[in-house]
């Protein structure tokens, strides 16, 4: 092999008892777009962030471009020519494009202005220099994202799960991106749980699992099973078959509601209408930011209805409209919100805590008071069904990775084993092994008769649990499709508006 552009040896870091790397050895090739596979909990992200300087290891060495580094801090990472696009992005809304820019890469306005439209030109990345962030649709705040990465001219490129935000016609163009910028010299880190992709996209891939490297392959010579195999340890389980329809009572109708957000960044909702039977489940596809978080906050009883409107959400035949979010519970709702840190957990507190916050009606509580032993009970059950890899109930949430904490958050919901369940990305950023146990789960909750409504924005994901889809659009929801005469790209089209909509007036 040519000399390696980034070298590790032996690179371990623990977290007390945690070792989440041991002894890590990796090679990344100049040119390459090289992907990192894991479970959750693999050791993936703190690599990464090891890598960019956000974490120092206890130990190993690193050679980057032929001599020694030290993993300082993002800025001197950034000097040295390596940057990082991390999942959640951190531009500020209120600014523009420019001005998020300029907050990172030094220079005058007009310098910066032309770089901007030069970098758009030769990678395919145009975006409006002036225009305000929340203006923007996700695909663009990617770029802009990358964009700002690519002005301090990295010789490698980080990217945390670049494509879980985008919907299918975009991924192809950032993989047309990335394949530019390898030709014009770049090397790509590219962390993923689409197997599929990584074998579209990537060279190399090196596979971690229990902190410690097991093999490093080259994805295109091994189909995605294979790829699961390695990274899990064993086969993957088929999906769950769904029992034919028998149209159940109605668990949640929402009809005609429009609903303008006091917030003025937020999506004004036009003429939602949906109807989630028991033995049903019904998802909502689209690209995040088009009202899915609004009607999401209707729905869980975050947000209520204004005075005047009434009859327009039912649940378990109740107008639920103007009830806050306890009340909608005790009427058999439960709910897994998509922003797992900020509403589904507090992550300063232990899982058992968390268990409490919406499972405590499970007869948690005795006389007001906590009952520890049935509450470390219900959180070790969660804990064990779910697969969720942490050293023990006490430990804080926030300890645990990405993907394990969103599996404890959906299992803690489906245990209160409600009529109605309500989970927005069921399996964002779980791996797929956990992914697919998680989809099992939940279509046979719906075989047992239980009412799911699931937002996603991963298509394959809606298509294997799903008897209807309808697509959220500019606030709008499509009608339901029926899962199995549906073709993807049909969705597709209806994701990025391409489909003409019923024409909708918000009151
Ligand atoms: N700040 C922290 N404190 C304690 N433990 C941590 C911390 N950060 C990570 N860990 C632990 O280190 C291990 C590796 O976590 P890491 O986030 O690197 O996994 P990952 O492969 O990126 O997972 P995912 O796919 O779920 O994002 C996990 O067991 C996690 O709980």
């Amino acid at each position: 092999m040519t000399v390696p552009l980034l070298s590790l040896r032996g690179i371990s870091k623990s977290y007390g008892p945690i070792h989440a790397n041991q002894g890590i050895d990796l090679d990344v090739a100049p040119q390459s777009i090289h992907a990192i596979l894991g479970e959750n909990g693999a050791g993936k992200s703190t690599l990464m962030k090891m890598i960019y300087g956000v974490e120092p290891p206890d130990s190993g060495t690193v050679v980057w471009r032929g001599e020694p580094l030290a993993f300082a801090s993002p800025a001197e990472a950034r000097r040295k020519g390596i940057g990082m696009v991390f999942q959640h992005f951190s531009l500020f809304e209120t600014l523009t494009v420019l001005e998020n820019i300029q907050l990172v890469v030094p220079g005058r306005k007009a310098d910066l202005m032309q770089r901007i439209g030069k970098l758009g030109r030769d990678f395919g990345l145009e975006v409006d220099p002036l225009a305000h962030v929340h203006t923007l649709s996700v695909g663009e705040r990617q770029r802009v994202e990358i964009i700002r990465c690519l002005m301090t001219s990295p010789r490698l490129l980080i990217l945390d799960e670049p494509t879980s935000v985008l919907p299918p016609q975009l991924i192809e163009t950032l993989f047309d991106t990335l394949r530019r910028l390898r030709d014009g010299g770049v090397s790509i880190l590219f962390i993923s749980h689409k197997l599929e992709e990584i074998r579209a996209i990537c060279d190399r891939a090196t596979i971690l699992r229990g902190g410690r490297v097991t093999g490093h392959i080259d994805p295109r010579m091994h189909d995605a099973h294979d790829l699961a195999r390695m990274m899990i340890g064993r086969d993957m389980p088929e999906p769950m078959p769904a029992l034919p329809l028998s149209g159940g009572e109605k668990r949640l109708e929402i009809i005609g509601l429009n609903h303008r957000p006091e917030d003025p960044f937020a999506v004004p909702l036009s003429d939602i209408t949906l109807t989630v039977r028991s033995g049903e489940i019904l998802g909502i596809a689209g690209i995040s930011g088009n009202g899915q978080g609004e009607l999401a906050s209707l729905i869980s009883g975050e947000v209520q209805l204004a005075k005047e409107q009434r009859d327009r959400i039912y649940m378990m035949g109740q107008d639920v409209g103007r009830l806050n979010a306890a009340a909608r519970r005790q009427l058999g709702f439960a709910f897994a919100p998509e922003d797992r840190l900020g509403r589904g957990a507090v992550p300063e507190m232990s899982l058992v805590l968390n268990s409490l916050l919406t499972a405590h009606p499970l007869s948690l509580l005795r006389h007001g008071l906590i009952d520890q032993a049935k509450a470390t009970a219900f959180t070790d059950d969660c804990i064990r069904q779910y697969d969720v890899r942490t050293p023990g109930p006490d430990t804080e949430a926030g300890a645990l990775s990405g993907g394990n904490l969103q599996k404890f958050i959906v299992g803690r919901e489906i245990m209160l084993s409600p009529k109605l369940l309500f989970v927005a990305q069921p399996t964002w950023g779980v791996d797929v092994g956990a992914a697919s146990a998680v989809r099992r789960r939940l279509v046979a909750l719906r075989n047992d008769g239980m009412a799911i409504l699931v937002i996603s924005e991963e298509l394959e994901e809606l298509f294997e649990l799903c008897d209807f889809i309808q697509v959220m659009h500019h606030g709008t929801l499509s009608p339901p499709l029926v899962t199995r005469d549906t073709r993807p790209e049909e969705v597709g089209r209806y994701m990025i508006g391409a489909q003409p909509l019923p024409k909708k007036v918000i009151a």
